[in-house]
């Protein structure tokens, strides 16, 4: 199965012209303008993106933000009111779902339960009449690339959750979608599961290297799955950037408030933690980047170089988080999320205790919005 030169015409209708295929020029998906609204309620607006090929994009926001029905307006299941969708070069904005190259994974596997996996799989094959040879071909490869070839006569309800979702995933790959969309593919999952399929997700993808666009609104899988993520928040997509920039220059407020667990301050608030009055309206710290100590030994190991003033302060609460202890610090009337590595259970604070809190100056970020 190769996607590398993925053959557009499988994924089109019977007797329907098929999108031409991409170009290595092109976009593999580009959006321009896309904005909805449901009755007079704008859901997104403003969307503008491009997506290369082989990308892993990311959509990441708050639920409600408008991500599923983005994703759903790409795949042509919800109509835009403006705006124009291509894949690789080509203007898809007004083509039926079947003819748009776009393979889509939800989150509730939407199997059809009298159907086998490869009765499953092969349904869109049938769809396009590909010829019994070449579809039972295509099925075994894609079956085993999902790892589910000793599944293959079973039926949905014999499945777990996580092999229904590979079901799922392969019966979007058999088609050979120029685009994957996969909308919260592994929420209904149990921990273990998501991460296991998670790997494979991106295995798979990387090893097709086909351009992918997966909704979710878990933080921590968004920057580890993804080449780029699209913050989305209130309908715009806010940043759009690797794990690495959008951990550490989030663009905004409303960006620092969904990654990490920033600090944020106005100005005169942080004022006395850097020593100088900062010129944006205000600045984030991440919990990571502030330093503690008592009695003059800085936990957590060597201070950064360029410290702020040390600032008195009591510990309210402590929580530990595994590897990681999250205080929360009253410091200059503020309260304060401080993390340091928890090597041992002998140097965490107990509550009460006073400290003084150092920020890393070089971490600060400034904030206009
Ligand atoms: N068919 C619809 N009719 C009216 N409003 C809708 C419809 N579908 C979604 N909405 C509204 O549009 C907004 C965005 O919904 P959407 O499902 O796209 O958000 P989301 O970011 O995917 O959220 P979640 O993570 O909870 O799935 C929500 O306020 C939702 O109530």
């Amino acid at each position: 199965m190769s996607h590398a030169a993925p053959n557009s015409a499988l994924t089109s209708a019977p007797g329907s012209a098929p999108a031409s295929p991409a170009t290595g020029g092109e976009n593999a998906l580009h959006l321009s303008g896309l904005a909805k609204c449901f009755d007079t309620t704008p859901v997104f607006q403003e969307i503008e993106a491009d997506i290369a090929h082989g990308e892993f994009i990311t959509l990441l926001g708050p639920s409600g933000c408008g991500k599923s029905t983005l994703l759903r307006a790409i795949a042509g299941l919800t109509l835009l009111d403006q705006g124009r969708i291509r894949v690789g070069g080509d203007d898809i904005t007004y083509l039926p779902p079947q003819r748009r190259g776009v393979g889509m994974v939800f989150q509730h596997y939407a199997l059809f339960p009298n159907m086998t996996v490869a009765g499953n799989v092969a349904f869109g094959l049938r769809m396009q009449r590909v010829e019994a040879g070449e579809r039972a071909r295509r099925v075994e490869e894609v079956v085993r690339l999902v790892e589910l070839t000793d599944q293959a006569h079973k039926f949905p309800q014999q499945l777990s959750g996580g092999q229904r979702q590979r079901v799922a995933l392969a019966r979007a790959l058999v088609v050979e979608p120029r685009v994957l969309l996969m909308d919260e593919p592994l929420s209904a999952l149990d921990a273990r599961i998501r991460r296991h399929l998670r790997d494979q997700i991106r295995e798979i993808q990387r090893s097709l290297g086909l351009t992918t666009l997966f909704v979710t609104h878990d933080q921590e899988e968004a920057l580890l799955i993804s080449d780029r993520v699209f913050l989305m928040h209130q309908g715009r997509i806010l940043q759009q950037a690797s794990a690495e920039t959008l951990y550490s220059r989030p663009v905004d407020k409303a960006a620092a408030g969904f990654m990490g667990h920033y600090n944020l301050l106005e100005a005169p608030q942080a004022e006395p933690l850097l020593g100088y009055r900062s010129g944006a309206a205000r600045v984030a710290l991440r919990p990571e980047a502030l330093y503690l100590s008592v009695e003059g030994r800085t936990l957590g190991g060597d201070p950064p170089p360029h410290m702020g003033p040390a600032r008195p302060g009591v510990v309210r609460r402590q929580r530990l988080l595994g590897n990681i202890v999250r205080y929360e610090i009253e410091v200059d009337s503020l309260s304060l999320s401080v993390d340091t590595l928890n090597r041992s259970v002998r140097t965490q604070l107990a509550e009460g205790t006073r400290v003084a809190v150092q920020a890393d100056l070089d971490e600060v970020q400034e904030l206009c919005a």
